[in-house]
C-alpha cells in the first residue's frame, strides 16, 4: 500500500538498503575482485543512513574506513518480480548515497567466511543526499558522480559504466527481495575507492544536480 509520507523524506521510514556490489569494472578490478555473473547484493539495517549535518562515525574496531560513492535508486512502487521492461515504473526517483565499509572488517570477514554487517552495516554507513525525483534525471544511466576528500578528487565515475543496468537490477532483486516503497538500492561504486580518517571532510555530488558534505568523527564507544 502507498504510503502518506513524502517520499522526499525516504530516509527516514526505515525501510530496506539494498546495495549492489562489484557493478563497475574498474573498481572490481581495482579491489581484485571477479565479475558477478549475476547482481551481487547485500543490505544495511535502515539506521545505516546519516544526513548532512550530522557525522560519518568510524567504527571503534576499524582502522581502514573506505568511502564507495554510489548513485542510489529510490523505489515508488512495491515491485515483486518485475519484468525489466517494466522496471522503471517502479522508480520514484535518486539520491546519492555513501557505502561506507570498514574495509579491514570487510576482508576478515571475507578470509573467515563470516557475514559483513560487521563491514557494511555499522551506524552512518550510509550517508545520503535528498531525493532528486525522476522527472529531473531524464536519465540515470547518463549521470557523473564523483567524491572528494579533504578537496581532492578521489573519486569519478559515469554511470554509463555499470555491468548491470538498473531495469536489471530491480528486475533481478524482485524476483529476491521484494521491493517497498521508500526502499534504496545503491547501485555500485565507482574505481578510486580509498581510507579517510578522522577529521576529514567527505564532499560528494552527482554532477548538474546535488552535493553533499560530511566529517569523519572516531566512534568513542568501547563494549
Ligand atoms: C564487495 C564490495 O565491497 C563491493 C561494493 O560495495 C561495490 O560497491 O562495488
Ligand atoms: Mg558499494
Amino acid at each position: 500500500m502507498a504510503s502518506s509520507k513524502p517520499l522526499a523524506t525516504f530516509w527516514e521510514w526505515g525501510k530496506n538498503i539494498i546495495c549492489v556490489g562489484r557493478n563497475y569494472a574498474e573498481h572490481a578490478k581495482e579491489m581484485k575482485y571477479t565479475l558477478p555473473v549475476k547482481p551481487l547484493f547485500f543490505l544495511k539495517p535502515s539506521s545505516a543512513y546519516v544526513r548532512e549535518g550530522s557525522p560519518i562515525v568510524r567504527p571503534y574496531y576499524c582502522r581502514k574506513l573506505h568511502h564507495e560513492v554510489e548513485l542510489g535508486v529510490v523505489i515508488g512502487k512495491r515491485a515483486q518480480e518485475v519484468p525489466q521492461e517494466a522496471a522503471m515504473g517502479h522508480v520514484a526517483g535518486y539520491a546519492l548515497c555513501l557505502d561506507m565499509t570498514a574495509r579491514d572488517a570487510q576482508e576478515e570477514c571475507k578470509a573467515k567466511g563470516l557475514p559483513w554487517t560487521l563491514a557494511k552495516g555499522f551506524s552512518t554507513s550510509c550517508p545520503v543526499s535528498d531525493f532528486v525525483p525522476k522527472e529531473r534525471v531524464p536519465d540515470p544511466h547518463q549521470l557523473k558522480i564523483w567524491l572528494k576528500v579533504n578537496g581532492e578528487l578521489r573519486q569519478e565515475g559515469h554511470t554509463s559504466a555499470m555491468v548491470f543496468s538498473i531495469p536489471y537490477l530491480i528486475s533481478y532483486i524482485s524476483g529476491i527481495v521484494t521491493l517497498e516503497e521508500g526502499d534504496v538500492i545503491l547501485t555500485g561504486s565507482p574505481k578510486g575507492v580509498s581510507a579517510v580518517q578522522e577529521k576529514d571532510e567527505i564532499e560528494a555530488g552527482i554532477e548538474g544536480l546535488l552535493s553533499m558534505r560530511f566529517h569523519v568523527v572516531q566512534q568513542k564507544y568501547r563494549p
